[in-house]
């Protein structure tokens, strides 16, 4: 695929611009504010990663960003989009869809469908032909080393496998924006070398603006800029240059 060939948005190396974001939740009769004013910004071509201790908004600030939960205050400048939010529904999936790739925890891979078929099924929902669909997600599998696995489905994986054919799957609509939520927290270290580098060249080969959550700071090295959130705030925002050859692998 092309290197640093994508045409940015009205908002230049801005993939995202979120200001004063603001996120409550009500639990019983009270209302608890997990984002209290986040104002968060992320750039084409790095990777950004999000770091805080558990329960700090890490997860519900990616929510907010990417068009899946609502925030009470705040807005959201998306690519081309200003305001995300006072888009209806249909329009926010259909940009997701359009421009978004996720990759999770916990893999999110249907368990009937091969690797080939779990990447292919995005594709077709794009409006891609099967054939072309096929094209594109066999040479996704194989992008993250996984061309020898095609027809296997995910019982038959390992969890470094699984989550590669989930970062094939988010990579394979070559997105503008690639969120990650704790991609390496289900991984042992060689595994999560494997994902953190993907990521990595997500970013620098297609540049993509990847924002990844995670507690894991030895992810850091790869990090063009970390961002560190407690308690719905953000207390510090360092840009670094990042190594592509560091070591995650513990020996
Ligand atoms: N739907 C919800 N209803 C009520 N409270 C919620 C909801 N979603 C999240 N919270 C609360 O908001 C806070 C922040 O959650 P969030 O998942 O964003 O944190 P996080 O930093 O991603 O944590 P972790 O690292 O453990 O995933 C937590 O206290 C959580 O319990």
């Amino acid at each position: 695929m092309n290197t640093h060939t994508k045409v940015h948005g009205k908002h230049g190396d801005f993939a995202i611009e979120a200001k004063g974001l603001v996120k409550r939740f009500k639990t019983g009769r009270s209302w608890v504010e997990v984002l209290k004013g986040v104002d968060f910004d992320a750039r084409h071509g790095d990777l950004t990663m999000v770091m805080g201790p558990s329960g700090s908004g890490k997860s519900t600030l990616i929510a907010n960003l990417s068009g899946l939960l609502k925030p009470e205050e705040g807005r959201v400048d998306i690519l081309d989009v200003d305001d995300l939010w006072t888009y209806g529904s249909g329009r926010i999936d259909k940009f997701r869809l359009d421009h978004c790739g996720f990759i999770f925890q916990g893999f999110n891979l249907f368990p009937s469908l091969t690797a080939l078929q779990q990447v292919m099924t995005v594709l077709k929902y794009q409006g891609l032909s099967s054939a072309d669909a096929k094209k594109r997600a066999t040479t996704a599998l194989e992008e993250v080393g996984l061309g020898h696995r095609l027809h296997q489905r995910p019982n038959a994986l390992s969890g470094g496998e699984k989550q590669r054919v989930a970062i094939a799957r988010a990579l394979a609509k070559d997105p503008q924006i690639l969120f990650a939520d704790e991609p390496t927290s289900a991984l042992d270290g060689e595994n999560g070398q494997v994902v953190i580098r993907l990521l990595r060249r997500a970013a620098t080969e297609h540049g993509a603006a990847v924002i990844c959550v995670t507690h894991d700071p030895r992810l850091e090295a790869w990090a063009d800029r970390v961002i560190h959130i407690e308690d719905g705030r953000i207390l510090d925002d360092q840009r670094r240059t990042p190594d592509p050859d560091a070591q995650l692998a513990s020996h």
